[in-house]
């Protein structure tokens, strides 16, 4: 016992220095890990529930890699035909290909198999939700102004990433649904004027589907996307380290400095909690909510297609934008133009690409050059979650466009009736959500006033000696009026007189005028109820004090 303690213990002047002391002094003199975890294993980090988003994609991906290189053990993608004659009755004697073989036999025979694969499904459909989530959740804060704009694109490109990943990963056992998914990106890529067929030649190795998509479709998701995606996280976490994390304003929380708890031992500590309760969450999903069933689908063949067929839930939004397009076609010269199709494809990467250059537009509208650090509550920047909200309506709209079919079947609905809603509500949904948002901002901007000036409604209602009915209002404690009164408000940018002093007109650019506009759409007087001034605090609690 006296042997181990003095092997391993921190050493004293007679022994010298310990064995663990010895191998921590080892690596640190060539890996220099002690310096860099004494500046950042005590780093700080605020708390906030909506801060626990990324965290959920973090470990939803790391979940995903887990049980992806799990599944390669098993899975093998090859698009050789095989006759089914494995222990899942239904299917035998059936041809298929050795990918969607393989598949069955993860399922059925492969023990765990089953469970891995829905795990798998699962991780990827939460994974996405909880980057679209974490995304809305740094826009509607604006966590994306200096100096967190490339970490906004390093997002960003994640996103896009993700699901062009749980597209290849959707497409590869080969399956009827997955068949069918490969064939409609397929119809996208030939409908590019000029050059589509020749690309979908080159993917394909020649006619749809051949035997080349899979194993393709296999390399890019096993290794090129993840490989590009773990860089991209490993980048966008010490982007998180650098900046710092944002916070909300309080008392004693400023541009400089960050309110929260240690990262050791505090915050590791919470974090690998949650890494366990959202695998222990996603394996519980995976274990008892049935998710692509391969072997009730059957295997890919070109010339049927199931009903129903959907993609995951992420790409219903591009699969609602095909459906509900009417379809235009152009022939000329011996060419065939598939507006039909080629539409809907080229504004599908326009509405994503509307998300990641707000940051830039913004800026240039606010000429804002200071860093932020103090996150924005929501409605105190009515015109920026508007725009959120409408962009998230539109998703919605072509969501329900997407899945037309089954809006129809549930709901005994015509489908034409679906299509020609979805098409309005495309135009008219967006604008009216964006004009409801900020009128809900603006009340909720009211609503603090309210209560900075008149303290919170207690429901308590009194009777004064000369007959008056008031309702007692108890005052907030300092802090929480000092919270609800830290936002900026800024003044809208203007262009000035159109003439000079001697009357002579004034050349404004048209991109000044422009900047000025919406400048007003952001800060001008229906955009931001003024907060109330210590004066008017004053004012109100002198004398009469009451409500
Ligand atoms: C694989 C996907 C992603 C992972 C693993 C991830 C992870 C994280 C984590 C753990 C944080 C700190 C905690 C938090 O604020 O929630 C964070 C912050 C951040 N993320 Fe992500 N994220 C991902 C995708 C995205 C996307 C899609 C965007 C935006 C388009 C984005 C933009 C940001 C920004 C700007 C911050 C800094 C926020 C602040 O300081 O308030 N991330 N990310
Ligand atoms: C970013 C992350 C990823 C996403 C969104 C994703 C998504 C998917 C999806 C939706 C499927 C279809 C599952 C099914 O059969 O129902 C799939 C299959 C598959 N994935 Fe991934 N995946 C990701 C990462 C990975 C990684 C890192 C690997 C391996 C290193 C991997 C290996 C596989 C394999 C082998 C299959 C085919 C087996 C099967 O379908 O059961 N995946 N993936």
């Amino acid at each position: 016992m006296s042997e181990r303690v003095r092997n391993t213990g921190p050493g004293n002047r007679a022994t010298g220095p310990g064995k663990g002391e010895r191998v921590a002094d080892w690596a640190d003199g060539r890996l220099g890990v002690h310096t860099l975890a004494k500046t950042q294993m005590r780093k700080v980090f605020p708390d906030h529930w909506s801060f626990m988003f990324g965290e959920i994609c973090l470990y939803s991906f790391l979940i995903l890699i887990l049980t992806g290189v799990w599944l390669t053990l098993f899975f093998e993608p090859s698009a050789a035909e095989v006759e089914y004659n494995g222990s899942y009755e239904p299917l035998k004697g059936v041809l298929m290909t050795r990918a969607f073989e393989s598949t069955v036999d993860i399922s059925m025979e492969v023990r765990g198999g089953l469970l891995i694969r829905q795990i798998h499904h699962w991780a990827a459909l939460v994974f996405v939700a909880g980057m679209l989530v974490h995304m809305m959740r740094v826009f509607f804060t604006g966590a994306f102004r200096k100096p967190r704009e490339i970490n906004w694109l390093f997002g960003w490109t994640l996103l896009m990433l993700g699901l062009i990943t749980g597209l290849t990963g959707y497409s590869l056992p080969d399956d009827l649904l997955s068949g069918t998914g490969i064939r409609f990106a397929q119809g996208a890529i030939l409908s590019i004027p000029v050059v589509g067929t020749y690309i979908s030649f080159f993917l394909f190795g020649g006619e749809f589907p051949g035997h080349d998509i899979i194993p393709r479709l296999f390399a890019v998701h096993v290794l090129l996307l993840p490989g590009i995606m773990l860089g991209l996280v490993v980048a966008h976490l010490i982007l998180v380290f650098y900046h710092k994390h944002t916070q909300f304003a309080g008392p004693g929380r400023t541009e400089r400095n960050v309110v929260g708890a240690p990262f050791l031992p505090i915050y590791i500590a919470k974090a690998g909690g949650f890494f366990f309760l959202v695998f222990g969450v996603l394996a519980m999903m995976g274990a008892i909510a049935t998710i692509n069933p391969v072997w009730a689908l059957g295997p890919y063949r070109p010339d049927l297609v199931g009903t129903g067929a959907q993609p995951d839930w992420y790409l219903g939004f591009s699969e609602g934008l095909i459906r509900v397009m009417p379809s235009w076609e152009i022939n000329a010269w011996g060419h065939t133009l598939e507006l039909g199709v080629f539409i809907p494809f080229a504004l599908f990467p326009l509405i994503m690409a509307a998300i990641a250059v707000y940051p830039f537009i913004e800026k240039w509208v606010t000429k804002d050059r200071r860093e932020h650090h103090i996150a924005d509550r929501p409605r105190n920047a009515p015109t920026r979650t508007g725009l959120g909200v409408a962009w998230l309506t539109l998703y919605g709209v072509l969501m329900v466009g997407g899945g037309n079919d089954l809006w129809a079947t549930h709901f005994h609905l015509s489908i034409n009736a679906i299509t020609w809603f979805v098409r309005v509500a495309f135009f008219v949904a967006p604008p009216l959500a964006f004009v409801v948002t900020r009128r809900i901002c603006l009340g909720l901007q009211r609503r603090d006033r309210e209560k900075v000036l008149h303290g919170r409604e207690s429901g308590t209602i009194k009777r004064l000696p000369h007959g008056e009915y008031i309702e007692v209002h108890q005052p907030l404690s300092q802090a929480e009026r000092y919270r609800l009164t830290a936002h900026e408000q800024p003044r809208p940018h203007e262009v000035g007189p159109l003439v000079d002093a001697n009357g002579v007109a004034r050349k404004v650019p048209r991109s000044e005028r422009l900047r000025a506009r919406l400048s007003h759409a952001m800060y001008g007087p229906g955009s931001q109820v003024p907060k109330p001034t210590a004066e008017e605090y004053r004012q109100v609690h002198s004398g009469e004090g009451h409500h």
